[in-house]
């Protein structure tokens, strides 16, 4: 069995991750972990979320310096599904060991570090690291996923955008002079578990945010290799991310090419579902999917793509946990779903 810890486990995706690792046949749970001055130290995860009150056994222990050089030497596999500076400060300790580590934070899926600087509002330091992490998109990265010890898991928005853009980018579909228009709504869990007056249940209602200068846009932009223009919306709903993409492709690109590009991506790969009709929110929420619908306008050029997800699954804890099944040697997506 492999050896795994989580630090962050009481937030939504460390939660969901202690869920996920629990259930999976080749992995033993050994660590919960939360920060140093946390108000859930020493509580079990039953006591905090609900849905878990059946995982008693699992406490969530304050982190320190000593338990992090532990875990690098003891663990198979480290989940951070913590806050991006302390992913950052804790990756050179955390990744000294034998320990192959997880980061569902934004602090190493970005090799600019001038990017941190202006969207993150820290200096990176922890270059090496950087250097070192490789990008966590299941997909289309699985050959350096599997060879590599630190994963740096996209973020929600990323995941459902280039998950519906990467086919057309690969073959070279997209018309360079028009950028693809992302617009995404989430629900509030995308913004974690702690307090915000913003997120609270009488302030959310559908409002677009961060335009024109949201920290996922140079990650897209990173991953894709080109411009878009990336609106995120939060709206009053729990969880799901439901992006609408509309992109113009080259000259005399028929539907059929289209689907036929859709198809070759994504053939054996069991996480995403090309789907017959434009997808809707409940159709992924709570499973690992990522659901994909496009419909081309021959005559304009133009074409709308729809990407459904569950931001807390397969836009942070089951995309970090098909990472951690490439990077162990095992189907991407044991434990996930039956096959
Ligand atoms: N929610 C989502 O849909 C997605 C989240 N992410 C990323 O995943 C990471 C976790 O997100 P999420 O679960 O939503 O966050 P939460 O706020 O729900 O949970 C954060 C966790 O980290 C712990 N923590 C908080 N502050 C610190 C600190 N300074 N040092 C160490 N531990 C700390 C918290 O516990 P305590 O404060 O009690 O110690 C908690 O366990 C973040 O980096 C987020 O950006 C990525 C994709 C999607
Ligand atoms: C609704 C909401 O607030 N969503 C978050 C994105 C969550 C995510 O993917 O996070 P990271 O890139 O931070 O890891 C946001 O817009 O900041």
């Amino acid at each position: 069995m492999l050896k795994v810890a989580i630090i962050g486990a009481s937030g939504y995706t460390g939660a969901q991750l202690v869920d996920l690792v629990h259930r999976h046949p080749a992995m033993e749970l050994a660590g919960t972990f939360v920060s140093q001055s946390s108000a859930d130290a020493d509580k079990p995860i039953s006591a905090i979320h609900g849905q878990y009150a059946h995982l008693s056994q699992y406490t969530l222990t304050p982190i320190s310096d000593d338990t992090l050089i532990t875990l690098a030497e003891s663990m198979d596999l480290v989940f951070l599904a913590t806050p991006h500076e302390a992913s950052h400060d804790w990756m050179p300790t955390l990744s000294k060991g034998k320990a192959k580590v997880l980061d569902l934070s934004g602090a190493f899926r970005i090799k600019n570090t001038e990017v941190f600087e202006q969207f993150y509002g820290f200096e990176h330091t922890a270059t090496e690291c950087l250097d070192k992490a490789v990008y966590g998109l299941a997909e289309w990265y699985a050959s350096d996923i599997a060879a590599a010890s630190i994963v740096a898991v996209p973020g929600c928005y990323p995941t459902a955008s280039l998950s519906a853009l990467k086919p057309l980018a690969e073959n070279n579909l997209l018309d360079s002079a028009v950028r693809p228009v992302i617009n995404a709504v989430s629900g509030v869990s995308g913004a974690g578990r702690k307090a915000a007056l913003a997120n609270s249940f009488c302030e959310v209602s559908l409002q677009a945010y961060g335009v024109l200068g949201h920290r996922h846009t140079p990650e897209i932009e990173a991953w894709l290799g080109t411009g878009v223009i990336f609106t995120p919306h939060l709206g009053n709903f729990k969880r799901g991310i439901l992006a609408t993409i509309t992109v113009k492709l080259k000259p005399g690109v028929t539907a059929e090419q289209l689907n036929g590009v859709y198809q070759n991506a994504y053939t054996g790969k069991p996480l995403v579902r090309l789907r017959d009709s434009f997808p809707k929110l409940d159709d992924v929420v709570n499973t690992p999917f990522v659901d994909l619908y496009w419909k081309l306008d021959e005559t304009s050029g133009y074409a709308v793509i729809t990407s459904a997800i569950d931001n807390t699954l397969k836009g942070a804890a089951s995309q970090a946990m098909q990472c951690a099944n490439l990077i162990s040697g095992l189907p991407v997506s044991e434990g996930l779903v039956a096959q």
